[in-house]
């Protein structure tokens, strides 16, 4: 899909890391002009990879331009949220406003930025090759046009999904936000054991990423659940029954469950600290 310039809005993203990245990304190559797209971020170094990847234009410091934005993708880590936020205010109340920080609540953004119209986003890396998700949740100002502009925003990037209490995204970061990191940690794992036995760590790899590739596109594909499915793998007594038995005398589920009540909890600390 190409947009016409004019009638493209013009976005400007406060940070221009890992995830302003991600996202535009996506944006240039679904069509967005360079053109309509601003980022602000002190480095140097992320500017210029910016200008000479996407073409867009850049801010060292917060002026003016801002006031160009019809949305604002804040993309700065929590903890640089305030400092991010003052200088840019005076230029973005009337924004719509699209934040991807993990924690900073609602409130506080519609308090530093002056404006109610805020969607919290919280994404996580496969959006780099557009297959993310993203949770999002809506402050009430929010009109429905706005709601259908973010999710065509963030739709190069892969799927959504919205919740209808802010809560909720505390429980999604912990979920699909921190999500990719338990899955890696999964296949250093499945590769460590590899070699173990006697496998080239490469070979550890393909096997893992063949593994998860195809029991992941199984489970989508499947009418079962996820427990009939592992059960049609183990056999009473064989191989599989040996490593879950392992598995679960070693309380490895209610580890992994704590594991994520923990970056929930994170998350909600985050919004204690940075939040209102
Ligand atoms: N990395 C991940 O998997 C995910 C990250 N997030 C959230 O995305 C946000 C950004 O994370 P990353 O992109 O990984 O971080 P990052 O460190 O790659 O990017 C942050 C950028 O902000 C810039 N910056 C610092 N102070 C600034 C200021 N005052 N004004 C403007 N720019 C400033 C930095 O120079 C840097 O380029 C965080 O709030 C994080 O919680 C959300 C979902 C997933
Ligand atoms: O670890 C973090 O705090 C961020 C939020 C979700 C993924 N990375």
């Amino acid at each position: 899909m190409t947009h016409d310039a004019p009638t493209s809005p013009t976005l400007a993203f406060i940070g221009g890391g890992n995830m302003a990245t991600a996202i535009l990304g996506g944006l240039v190559r679904s069509g967005t002009p360079g053109a309509n797209l601003i980022v602000l971020d002190p480095n140097a170094e992320q500017r210029a990879r910016l200008e000479r990847d996407f073409g867009v234009r850049t801010l060292a410091a917060a002026d003016a331009t801002l006031s160009e934005a019809d949305a604002v993708v804040w993309a700065v880590k929590p903890q640089s949220f305030r400092d991010a936020a003052a200088p840019c205010a005076p230029f973005v109340a009337g924004a719509l406003h699209l934040s991807v920080m993990a924690g900073i609540r609602s409130d506080a953004i519609a308090q530093a930025t002056g404006s109610d119209r805020v969607v919290r986003s919280m994404p996580n890396t496969p959006a780099l090759i557009g297959q993310g998700i993203s949770g999002l949740y809506a402050r009430p100002a929010v009109s429905a046009a706005e709601r259908a502009q973010v999710e065509a925003m963030l739709a190069p990037t892969g799927a959504v999904l919205w919740v209808a209490q802010e809560s909720d995204l505390d429980a999604v970061t912990a979920l699909s936000g921190s999500g990719p990191a338990y899955v890696f940690y999964f296949i250093e794992s499945m590769m460590a054991a590899a070699e173990r036995m006697g496998l080239s760590a490469e070979q550890g790899k393909q096997l893992a990423l063949a593994t998860f590739g195809g029991a992941t596109e199984l489970a989508r594909r499947s009418d079962e659940t996820p427990a009939v499915l592992r059960e049609r793998v183990t056999s009473k007594g064989g191989t599989t029954y040996a490593a879950l038995t392992t598995l679960d005398a070693r309380e490895v589920k209610a580890g992994f469950i704590e594991a994520m009540l923990a970056a929930q909890a994170r998350a909600r600390e985050l919004g204690n600290e940075f939040g209102r």
